[in-house]
């Protein structure tokens, strides 16, 4: 069968070496940033109040960036200013967002359509809000591959059995032809991560992905989302309170705090070496989690 990496890998797409990607902080690279985030500030009109105080980090094909950060540091309206998805009283106060070198201050309401799932795609907590409960998952998938691709019936529903066959669904056949009350958490995440990808998009945005899930299929996901990128470049930002998430999928990481960045750098560095005195308190918490046993694992 023929999986969606090999359709992703066999598309056209700029190059992806794992080796030669950009460092982290963005130093000596051949593939310009399919994700720039500059300096963003976001407020909220209606509290009149800055919420987000300038954020920055620039995502090339292939590689990870972490956000981590205490509730209400201003990690999700990041991400749904990435998306074009603010909620109604929040705005970008200043900064930049580019999404592969368009600057998206720029774009429309139907810009912003044509974009989100097809190059810019996320997958969020609780999948199951995200689903229709009362049509078959495999008819949801399938929609997005009729609506964005551009396939016929019959090509589309094939598309949604590889797509679910991709994310290690076993029995995708038979999983097509559920309901989202007939499926677990994990299952519903990967149907959730199976839609986010049906577009082919290139940037994959995470957030708290994981974080409902027990431990050991939370562990699963985060492999898939690994595998996705090392097959198919896809760009990835994992927003986590978790730290060991974090150190497993991120080459660098963002500490956000209040609206602020306090930290940021390499994820080993950072983990290893914080600097600022919130990364070491978050670290300190984390212990118990067993983000030793990463730490560890990026050493051997
Ligand atoms: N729709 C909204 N209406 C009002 N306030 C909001 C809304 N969305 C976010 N906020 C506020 O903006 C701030 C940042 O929220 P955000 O969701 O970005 O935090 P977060 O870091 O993602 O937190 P969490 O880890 O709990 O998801 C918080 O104070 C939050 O209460």
């Amino acid at each position: 069968m023929t999986t969606l990496s090999d359709n992703i890998t066999a598309r056209p797409t700029r190059p992806y070496a794992p080796g030669n990607a950009a460092a982290p902080g963005g130093s000596a690279t051949t593939a310009p940033p399919l994700l720039a985030v500059r300096d963003v500030r976001i407020s909220d009109r209606v509290a009149d109040r800055d919420i987000v105080h300038g954020v920055s980090f620039e995502l090339t094909p292939g590689r990870t960036v972490g956000i981590v950060g205490e509730s209400g540091s201003g990690k999700t309206l990041t991400c749904r200013a990435a998306l074009g998805i603010l909620p109604p009283h929040f705005e970008i106060g200043a900064g930049s967002i580019e999404i592969d070198g368009t600057d998206t201050a720029t774009l429309t309401a139907a810009d912003w359509t044509a974009l989100r799932g097809a190059t810019i795609s996320a997958v969020f907590q609780d999948p199951a809000s995200y689903l229709n409960p009362s049509i078959r998952v495999g008819a949801q998938i399938a929609e997005v591959v009729r609506v964005k691709k551009g396939l016929g019936r019959r090509e589309a529903r094939h598309r949604a059995v590889e797509l679910l066959h991709a994310v290690h669904l076993r029995e995708p056949e038979l999983v097509y032809g559920q309901y989202t009350h007939e499926l677990s958490g994990g299952m519903l995440q990967r149907v959730l991560i199976a839609t986010a990808i049906a577009a082919d998009p290139r940037i994959l945005i995470a957030d708290e992905a994981t974080t409902a899930l027990d431990v050991t299929v939370q562990a699963e996901i985060l492999d898939l989302l690994a595998d996705l990128r090392e097959r198919a470049g896809l760009a990835l930002v994992v927003v986590s309170h978790d730290l060991a998430v974090v150190s497993q999928l991120c080459d660098e990481v963002l500490v956000m705090r209040q609206g602020h960045v306090v930290e940021r750098g390499p994820t080993r560095t950072v983990l290893h070496e914080p600097r600022h005195e919130y990364t070491r308190l978050l670290i300190a918490e984390h212990e118990q989690y067993g983000l030793d046993k990463f730490l560890a694992k990026e050493d051997a």
